[in-house]
This record gives C-alpha cells, structure tokens and sequence, in this order.
C-alpha cells in the first residue's frame, strides 16, 4: 500500500508481508495516533515451529520495530481442538504432556525475535489455555453462541472447503473458529489488543472475532494476514521433501538451516530477502538484480542473514564458513552433521544403506536404495553403484573420517570412536 503513512503498514507493504487486511486505512491511522497491541496466536502441535511460520514471528517483530507491542499467544487451550483451517483432514488429538512439552519447545524461538517484558512496548506472551478451560460451556454458549451464524460459520472456507469435497469436520473443529474469535476479544479485553494477525488460511477465524468484539463489546479491532508462502516450484514453504524445516536447533543444525536458505530457487531470492533479512531494500535491490554465478553469492548472503537471525550471529557466520570449506575448498569441515559408529562396527563392514539412514539423509534403507540406483549417494566423493557396499577402515580419509553425501548438498562424516 504505497499511500500508507504508518511506520508500520508502510514497512509490512514495502516488503511484502501483507495478504489482506480488514481496514488499511483504519489500522494505518490508529497506528499513527496510538501504540498498538497486536496478536498471533501459534498452536502446539509440534515441538518446534518450522519456517512457514516464520513469516508470522517476523510480522511480531516488525510490530515492535515499528513501536508497537506484540502478543504472542501459545494456543494450549486451541491445540486440543485443532484448527481445521487450510487441512484436509482432522488433526490428531494431542494429549496433554505432548502439548506441554510442545510448548516448552515453541516458547523458545520468540526471545530471539521480540523483546519481553514490562515495558509500553515489550512484548508478552500468554497462553489460552488460562481462559478457555475455565469457560463454562452452557453460560458460554448463551453470553458468546448466540452472537455466531452458523449459517455465515457454513461459508467460511475452513468449513466449506471440508463441506464441498465432502470430507468430515467434526463438530469439536466447527468450534474453533469460535474460540479463536474469543481469544481476540479476551486479549482486548486483558491488554486492549487491537489487531490479530497469522496466515491467510486465518482470514476467517480473524474476521470471526472482529465481528464478535463488534457485537459483544462494540469495538473496532483490526486484521491482517500473510500470503502463505510457497516456493518458485509450488511447495508449501517450510516443508522440503525431508519433512519441516524447524526453526529450534535440537531439530535442525544451523549448518542445515543455514543451506535451506542457501538452496533457494532463483525466483524466490528477492522476496525471501525482503520477508526473512533486515538488510536495508536498496540494497535487496541490488542483490536481486544479480544473475547467474553472481546470484549464488545473494543466496549465501541471504542464507547467513535468515540463519542470523533465528541462530545468532556466530553460528551464521560458522554455518557459511563450514559451506565454503566443504563446497570451495573440498576439505572436511568439522562442522558437518557427524554420526560416530564403532571401532567394531567398521571393521565388520558398516552398510551404506544404513549409514544414509542414520545420517538423515532418507527415512528408509528402501529410500536409500533408490538412491544409489539413482547414482545419487556417494562416499568420499565416489558414487555408490552396489547397494550392498560397505564402509571399512579403508575408506578413513586422512582426518580419520568418512564422508558421505547425497546429491551435490548433503554431506555427513562418519567417524568411528
Ligand atoms: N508457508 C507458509 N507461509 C505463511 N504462513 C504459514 C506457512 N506455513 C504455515 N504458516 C502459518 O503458520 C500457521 C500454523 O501453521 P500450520 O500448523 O497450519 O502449518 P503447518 O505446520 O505447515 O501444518 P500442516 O503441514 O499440517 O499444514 C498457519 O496457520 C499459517 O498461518
Ligand atoms: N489457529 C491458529 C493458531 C491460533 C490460536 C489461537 C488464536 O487466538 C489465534 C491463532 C493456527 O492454526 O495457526
């Protein structure tokens, strides 16, 4: 929105961080009078968010920079209902220790990203939890039900979509919507948070608790999503062909972060420098500009400023370093994933298969068959052409390691102990 006035919408428009937004006008002048409390809500549903969601903690903390205060809301009360927007099927009931456990895990990524504390500014973070198991359903349904359609609930495309293919929705997901509508009246309530923000698979849920903070409260509360990325290629982003690209570093080394980024297609480096860098936009401009060889080196630079900013400064700048190492100089950088075997076990002949396996290369030894008919799976360099090839003390390099890679990006050393 080039007319906008606001730090903040100028910022989210310039570099392409909004979808929609329910009054762009109206945001942009509350966000010129006033500082506004906004909020994202993340569900539990794994032990760490993965880069999709990044686009969302990156709108907390362009809210901060642009000087207002971010919420962030961990749904451990929503978590056990499942929000069925953007999912064909029904999630999985989660049981309480796994969303704990969960959230210890979530937690963690959001001090790197905004600032908590007490502060006009700083941000909070609280969960639903707190408010949602307390309600008693039969005072809920007459104070809060009766301001929902369920024939507007029947067209919003979490439901419809299910609805059209004729696919189930249980009656515990139809209820989500209304939940995640109370949370925003809840938190404007407690904290008088204004906007709600997420992924464009949110629009319903948050328009749904515009309207209800409208009709309970008679409040003006403001929306505003992301696209949902996808790659150059079509892909949900987030997701590679190995399953999520996580965020915490006990699920993901910086070093594999950090070539994610590194990996990206052409297409994609200008807007993934824009969402996922704070490097200054002339300069994105140019970067973007680079073509063939050139563009590799945007690629790297856009790698080590989005493995910065979720893995700190130092481990970005090792990760780099490691790829030049491997990549340029063709040596063994120690920094690669390493898996340590035996003594004994390489004496008696360690599978390929196997070794692959454990490496993370591929899920199964099936996978990692098809990988070497495919030529793709190679030790010290060499493809594999026997699938039934193993690794023995002779194939140590002189730093007493053994090096296997998948295709031209994935390296592990093995090293026996
Ligand atoms: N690729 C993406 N681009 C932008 N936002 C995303 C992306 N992936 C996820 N999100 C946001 O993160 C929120 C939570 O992610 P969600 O659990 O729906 O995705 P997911 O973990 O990729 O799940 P699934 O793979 O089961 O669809 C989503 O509602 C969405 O707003
Ligand atoms: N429904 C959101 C998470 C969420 C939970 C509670 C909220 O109040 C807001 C958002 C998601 O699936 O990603």
């Amino acid at each position: 929105m080039s007319t906008a006035k606001s730090d903040l919408l100028h910022e989210l428009s310039a570099r392409g961080y909004i979808h929609q937004c329910t009054d762009e006008a109206g945001l942009d002048a509350l966000a010129r009078k006033e500082i506004i409390t906004g909020y994202i809500g993340f569900d539990c549903t794994a032990p760490s968010l993965h880069v999709g969601n990044l686009v969302s903690i990156m709108l907390l903390r362009k809210l901060q920079q642009t000087g207002h205060r971010p919420i962030v809301l961990i749904g451990g009360g929503t978590t056990k209902v499942g929000d069925p927007s953007g999912k064909d099927e029904s999630r999985k009931l989660l049981d309480d220790a796994t969303i704990a456990s969960n959230i210890e895990g979530i937690q963690r990524v959001f001090s790197k990203f905004v600032t908590f504390g007490t502060g006009d500014r700083d941000a909070i973070l609280l969960n639903n939890a707190e408010w949602l198991e307390k309600l008693n359903y039969i005072s809920f349904l007459r104070d809060y039900g009766r301001h929902f359609s369920v024939n507007r609930m029947l067209s919003q495309d979490s439901v419809k979509l299910r609805l059209d293919r004729e696919q189930n929705l249980s009656f515990i997901e139809f209820n989500y919507m209304v939940l995640q509508a109370y949370d925003f009246v809840e938190l404007h309530r407690r904290e008088g948070c204004r906007l709600q923000m997420g992924g464009s698979d949110q629009w319903g849920n948050i328009v749904t608790g515009i309207e209800l903070g409208r009709r309970t409260d008679g409040v003006e509360l403001f929306g505003v999503t992301t696209p949902l990325l996808t790659t150059a290629s079509g892909a949900k982003m987030g997701k590679t062909a190995d399953g999520a690209v996580w965020l915490n570093p006990d699920m993901l080394s910086p070093y594999d972060y950090w070539q994610f980024w590194r990996n990206a297609e052409d297409a994609d480096v200008p807007r993934f420098l824009k969402l996922f860098t704070e490097l200054p936009l002339d300069e994105i401009d140019r970067l973007a500009a680079l073509e063939g060889a050139e563009l590799n080196d945007a690629k790297k630079i856009l790698a080590t400023e989005a493995t910065a900013l979720v893995h700190g400064r130092e481990a970005a700048d090792q990760a780099a370093e490691t790829a030049r190492a491997t990549f340029e100089q063709g040596q063994l950088a120690s920094e690669l994933p390493t898996i340590e075997i035996s003594q004994a076990e390489l004496q008696n002949g360690f599978g390929v298969l196997t070794a692959s396996v454990q490496a993370g290369f591929v899920k199964s030894t099936g996978e990692a068959r098809r990988q070497v008919k495919g030529g793709g799976l190679k030790v010290n360099d060499v493809p594999v052409n026997d699938e039934r090839q193993v690794l023995t003390p002779a194939d140590l390099t002189a730093d007493g390691v053994i090096k296997l890679s998948l295709g031209k990006k994935r390296h592990a050393l093995i090293r026996p102990v």
